[in-house]
């Protein structure tokens, strides 16, 4: 398993964001769900290696990262990680090329590698055509993208990505949910966002968060049926099926 956590317990302060959740995530796109102050971005930085459990175990990429593990451990998988925080800080005065080159060398990738890795990566995001535009110049959706680019530039095995499709346009998101399920197919991506389209357009499986524990885990396809069999619940399948999911889990009921 490429990224996998055993009664992972995160709190801030006196509020438990994360309660003894446990889970394995292999190669695939991972969608991660759930209402607003859920968990997922407590989550997502502790997989990030940014912040630091209370409680549990947390293994990537073959490396024990949790609490009390060695630092070497936790440097070895930065220099294959991929982040994208909700938010996104950044140098207004770089260029794009510029700062996700920085970032490729915070990465400490090969210094001979760095300048083709950068082309890459933008082309991907499809920025090509603004690699020499001050980031500053951007629209909110091009930032976005430039945060996507820097997250993907060492090509990594597993791919951290909190709301990467807010700000972005509806053409944008299409492609850059092309882009994800190619990544998938090598990588380990986990993907926080609020729109269940994404999850239906581009995840194998989905993980369904609230208050701090798993409520719902399946392939996409499964939350798909649930929501078909639901009755009574507006929107889309998929809608139906985190609708029907959250429900059976507030009841007790499971699925
Ligand atoms: N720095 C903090 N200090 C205090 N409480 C926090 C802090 N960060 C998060 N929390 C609380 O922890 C819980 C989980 O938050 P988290 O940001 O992980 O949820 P989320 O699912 O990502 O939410 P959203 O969908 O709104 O981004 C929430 O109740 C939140 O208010």
């Amino acid at each position: 398993m490429t990224a996998k956590v055993a009664g992972l317990t995160v709190r801030h302060r006196r509020k438990t964001a994360l309660d003894a959740v446990d889970l394995d995530l292999p190669r695939g796109v991972h969608g991660l769900l759930g209402p607003n102050g859920a968990g997922k971005t407590s989550l997502i930085r502790v997989l990030a290696t940014v912040s630091a459990p209370d409680a549990g175990c947390v293994e990537l990429l073959g490396r024990d990262v949790g609490p009390g593990a060695d630092h070497r451990e936790r440097a070895a998988v930065r220099r294959l990680l991929g982040y994208l925080p909700q938010e996104f800080g950044h140098y207004p005065g770089f260029t794009v090329r510029e700062f996700v080159g920085y970032v490729a060398w915070l990465k400490e990738m090969d210094g001979a590698e760095v300048a083709a890795a950068v082309e890459r990566a933008v082309d991907r995001v499809g920025l090509g055509d603004r690699v020499d535009a001050k980031v500053k110049t951007l629209s909110g959706g091009m930032v976005r993208r430039v945060g996507i680019a820097q997250a993907i530039v060492n090509e990594p095995e597993l791919l951290l990505l909190d709301e990467p499709t807010a700000g972005l346009d509806p053409e944008q998101r299409v492609e850059f949910r092309a882009l994800l399920r190619e990544l998938g197919r090598t990588s380990t991506v986990i993907v926080s966002t609020h729109l269940v389209e994404d999850v239906a357009a581009a995840c194998t499986d989905v993980t369904l968060i609230e208050a701090g524990r798993i409520a719902y885990r399946g392939t996409t396809a499964d939350l798909i049926e649930l929501g078909d069999a639901a009755d009574g619940l507006g929107g889309n399948p998929i809608e139906r099926g985190y609708t029907a999911a959250l429900r059976a889990h507030r009841t007790g009921a499971g699925v």
